[in-house]
């Protein structure tokens, strides 16, 4: 403990190792000054990734489009030394809408900080949008997080005494835009999450999976193409939980590509892919044939 590292809008203290982002608040400071990342993608153009032959099945990637994250050969080890990951490959293509399942332990939230940019890889090569993160700096990395990357986390990291519309406005403080706009677009993103009649509520005058939706508001707010969800239905019962999925799934089926962490193989069978983690392993990584997240959520927890 004691790291402190952000997402736009979101400040934590995470024991996170081995990762050199101490940028983070200053970054927030001078939001307009945060270098753009190189528009010409450092290697492969990403609608070519790469695939090994005899690749672990998470390698395979549905047909779709274009891969928005690739690992391949990841490797973590932590001190001790830990092994959480053990060489992994994964291609996320946009419209994805997947879940990284196993049991505990298996290195699910070190898959997580790997794909979030969050944490590197001990060796292997993460490339998110077509950037080899390996070659950012931690400002441009920073960058790249506030475009392509929303999050949302089991706590929902909100700022206490802080309504819900500037909760999710602050999601845009990196970007420079003015307050004005940031409230609008926060206001509509609460709309989006169903929230639209709780903008001026604080977090402690709403429920907890309004709260969680708070959050999935602030992470969607600047419009990421891809959105983390780790166990975000952890701290909620099940009726708020099918709230917080469906709001996910809705969000996926107007465009944004969704990746949800969990150990519930229940939330994991709604997800048309499954990614299962096993000590440090992917074990499967295929399609599932299924109904659909979206029709199956219609109906969960009412
Ligand atoms: N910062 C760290 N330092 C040392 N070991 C760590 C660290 N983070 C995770 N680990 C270890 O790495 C392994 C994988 O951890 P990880 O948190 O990725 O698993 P997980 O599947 O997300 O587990 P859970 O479902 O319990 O959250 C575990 O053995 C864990 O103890």
């Amino acid at each position: 403990m004691g790291w402190v590292f952000s997402v736009p809008g979101v400040a934590f203290s995470e024991a996170v190792t081995g990762w050199a982002g101490g940028d983070c608040w200053s970054d927030r400071n001078t939001a307009s000054t945060v270098p753009p990342i190189a528009t010409t993608p450092t290697a492969a153009p990403i609608s070519t990734p790469l695939f090994r032959p005899g690749a672990p099945p998470g390698c395979v990637a549905p047909a779709g489009g274009p891969a928005i994250v690739e690992l391949r050969e990841v490797r973590k080890t932590y001190a001790g030394p830990v092994h959480a990951l053990r060489g992994v490959d994964l291609t996320v293509v946009r419209g994805d809408l997947l879940a990284i399942v196993g049991p505990s332990g298996s290195g699910k939230s070190t898959m997580l900080h790997m794909i979030g940019t969050l944490d590197r890889p001990t060796t292997g090569v993460v490339r998110v949008a077509g950037h080899d993160v390996a070659t950012l700096s931690d400002r441009e990395l920073s960058a790249l997080r506030s475009r392509h990357l929303g999050f949302v986390f089991q706590q929902f990291h909100l700022a206490p005494g802080v309504s819900a519309l500037d909760n999710v406005a602050d999601g845009l403080l990196y970007t420079g835009t003015n307050r004005r706009i940031r409230r609008e677009r926060a206001a509509a993103a609460l709309e989006r999450v169903g929230l639209g009649h709780r903008l001026g509520h604080r977090p402690a005058e709403l429920s907890g999976g309004e709260q969680q939706r708070v959050a999935v508001a602030r992470a969607v707010v600047g419009d990421p193409p891809l959105l983390l969800a780790d166990e975000p239905t952890g701290n909620l019962d099940s009726t708020a939980g099918a709230d917080v999925l469906r709001v996910l799934a809705d969000l996926h089926e107007s465009g944004t590509t969704v990746a949800v962490i969990t150990h519930d193989a229940e939330i994991a069978g709604w997800c048309p892919r499954q990614v299962r983690l096993r000590d440090g392993l992917i074990v499967d990584g295929h399609e599932h044939d299924n109904l659909g997240p979206v029709a199956l959520l219609k109906g969960a927890g009412r």
